[in-house]
């Protein structure tokens, strides 16, 4: 494992070498993929057609999702591995590709569902599932975000799944992000504007709900939309958004909400993803890589 993503970084490395000129701060380099010569993070762009000309029915922004999810697949996804595979619509194209994979090429992997959702996309693609008690360390997990700031802190839980996906991310040795071009942003808050969503405990909503209020912002029970009252979890828990009112220190915030009593987890990922793919309009696909 460690080996084949040394191979691959090292070849990132051997791209930016044969950089032929400078344009909107990407080198763009001979063999079509170009880099960010400004940024202390890795940035790298791989330029389009990625995906098949068929695509040019899709919407850009389902172009952008698409791109970023077969991109990740491509390079992540090996012979014999375990993969975690995340919730939302942009890891619906995710599951897609792994099932043409596993047909094209005969690959064999197990997947762990990070919802209802995904495991129900797992079994109706024919793709073969299993679960942490099965198999707690899994090789690669690919999930969509809803925001991904500069130093690659996430907000997910946008559809309500953020437990199980952050406790299949943390079993993973590899975490990647897949997301179209919207979700990328300097800081949390700058693009998605709902909040953070907190998963609780039902009987402590109120309580939880005043003691997030005691932190600034604005904290909303999330409602269902073809339900009445609140949206219910995979987990039969609640949802309250913290519409926070500033960028914080997000270590110590995620820290101090998980100490609130009758908080299950939050959808602040920090220190987890090392890399994002941020699929484009066009189908070109923008990774970022922070440098260890
Ligand atoms: O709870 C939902 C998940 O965290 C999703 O991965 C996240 O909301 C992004 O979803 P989408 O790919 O639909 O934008």
């Amino acid at each position: 494992m460690d080996e084949m993503f040394t191979k691959a970084s090292n070849g990132f490395r051997e791209i930016r070498a044969v950089g032929v000129h400078v344009k909107n701060g990407f080198r763009i380099c001979t063999n079509g993929v170009s880099q960010d010569v400004n940024s202390s993070h890795f940035k790298t762009r791989y330029h389009p057609p990625f995906l098949p000309e068929s695509e040019s029915k899709l919407q850009p922004i389902e172009v952008g999702k698409k791109s970023a999810a077969w991109k990740a697949v491509d390079h992540h996804v090996m012979d014999n591995f375990i993969v975690g595979v995340g919730s939302g619509s942009t890891a619906v194209y995710a599951m897609e590709r792994l099932a043409l994979r596993v047909k094209e090429e005969g690959l064999k992997i197990l997947c762990v569902p990070t919802s209802f959702q995904s495991r129900q996309i797992v079994k109706q693609l024919g793709l073969s599932l299993t679960d942490l008690e099965e198999h707690p360390q899994v090789d690669v997990a690919i999930d969509g975000a809803d925001e991904v700031d500069y130093n690659m802190t996430l907000i997910k839980g946008g559809g309500g799944c953020l437990t199980q996906e952050k406790i299949v991310s943390s079993c993973s040795q590899n975490f990647i992000v897949i997301a179209d071009h919207r979700k990328d942003s300097k800081e949390l808050g700058q693009n998605w504007t709902k909040g953070i969503p907190i998963e609780v405990i039902p009987m402590a909503f109120v309580p939880v709900q005043r003691r997030l209020e005691k932190l600034g912002g604005t904290p909303v029970l999330r409602m269902a939309i073809a339900k009445a009252g609140p949206v219910i979890t995979d987990n039969g828990n609640f949802i309250i958004d913290w519409k926070f009112s500033e960028v914080r220190e997000w270590t110590v915030i995620n820290q101090t909400i998980k100490m609130i009593p009758g908080v299950v987890e939050t959808g602040l990922f920090i220190d987890m993803a090392k890399r994002a793919y941020f699929g484009q309009e066009d189908g070109s696909v923008i990774e970022k890589e922070i440098s260890m």
